[in-house]
């Protein structure tokens, strides 16, 4: 199995491109989705966010106010790593399930679409590493556009996660989103064409069939070494 780790800054496009991986045939993880789910009210994640925020913190309905939260969270540094290591836990085995998941239905490539990929160090885990990057104008001119933000408001966001330029030296392969759809798509073909190249050695032997032959292999071996010595 390749798991290929999609990261990038807020509003850098991860959400553009991780359409384009599905249109493609490649299943995405999204971990704001689990993200999102791990909070859900009654949930595990929910009970911490109570306890530690007060029901101030929630909406009428008893759901958590994601607003209001993210209001917080984005203007305390504090506060944001004590909600991450609140959350870490549910997010990291919504995210592990969500991929075994999709090994058990034998998918052998998949795509994880993690905003804070270095900062939580699970990139050990994915390989290639895809980066999209956004020139910094353009990053919160659009982050400013979809979430009808302030400018100060959205650089609080972008400082609260690490230097989208610092990723980008890091990545094994980078899309630079800043220009047009377009010009997205074209680089993404290449991408593609990487990502769906045949699966090495380590990578089948990790997918559920390789998975399943070393067993089977095994079993068999196993029998036929306790049938000599009888
Ligand atoms: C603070 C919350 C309630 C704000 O919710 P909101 O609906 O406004 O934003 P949403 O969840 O859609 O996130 C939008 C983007 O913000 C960025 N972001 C979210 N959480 C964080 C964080 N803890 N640190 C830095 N950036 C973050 C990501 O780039 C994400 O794609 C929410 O983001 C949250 O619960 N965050 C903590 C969980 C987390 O770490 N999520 C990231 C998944 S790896
Ligand atoms: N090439 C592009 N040209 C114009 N607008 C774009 C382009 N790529 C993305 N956008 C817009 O920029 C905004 C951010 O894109 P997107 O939601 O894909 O980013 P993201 O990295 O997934 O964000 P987040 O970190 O918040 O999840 C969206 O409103 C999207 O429609």
């Amino acid at each position: 199995m390749r798991l290929v780790g999609l990261t990038g800054g807020i509003a850098s496009g991860k959400s553009t491109v991780s359409g384009l991986f599905k249109s493609a045939g490649v299943p995405v993880v999204d971990a704001d989705i689990v993200a999102r789910n791990v909070v859900q009210k009654g949930t595990g994640g929910w009970k911490k966010i109570v306890k530690t925020f007060g029901n101030d913190i929630l909406l009428e309905n008893g759901e958590i106010d994601r607003a209001l939260l993210g209001q917080i969270v984005f203007s305390d540094p504090a506060k944001r790593k004590l909600l991450n290591r609140l959350l870490a836990p549910h997010i990291s085995f919504g995210i592990f399930w969500e991929i075994l998941k999709l090994w058990v239905k034998g998918c052998t490539v998949i795509s994880v679409d993690i905003p804070l990929l270095f900062e939580t160090k699970m990139d050990r885990w994915t390989n290639p590493v895809v980066v999209v990057w956004v020139d910094p104008k353009t990053q919160i001119e659009r982050l400013m556009l979809r979430d009808g933000c302030s400018e100060e408001q959205a650089q609080n966001r972008i400082s609260s996660q690490l230097a989208l330029d610092w990723k980008k030296s890091e990545a094994d392969i980078v899309i630079n989103n800043s220009g047009l759809l377009e010009d997205t798509k074209e680089q993404f073909r290449e991408v593609l064409k990487q990502v769906s190249a045949p699966l090495t050695w380590k990578e089948r032997m990790r997918s559920r069939d390789g998975f399943l032959s070393i067993v089977m292999c095994t079993a068999a071996g196993v029998l036929l070494a306790r049938k000599n010595l009888v």
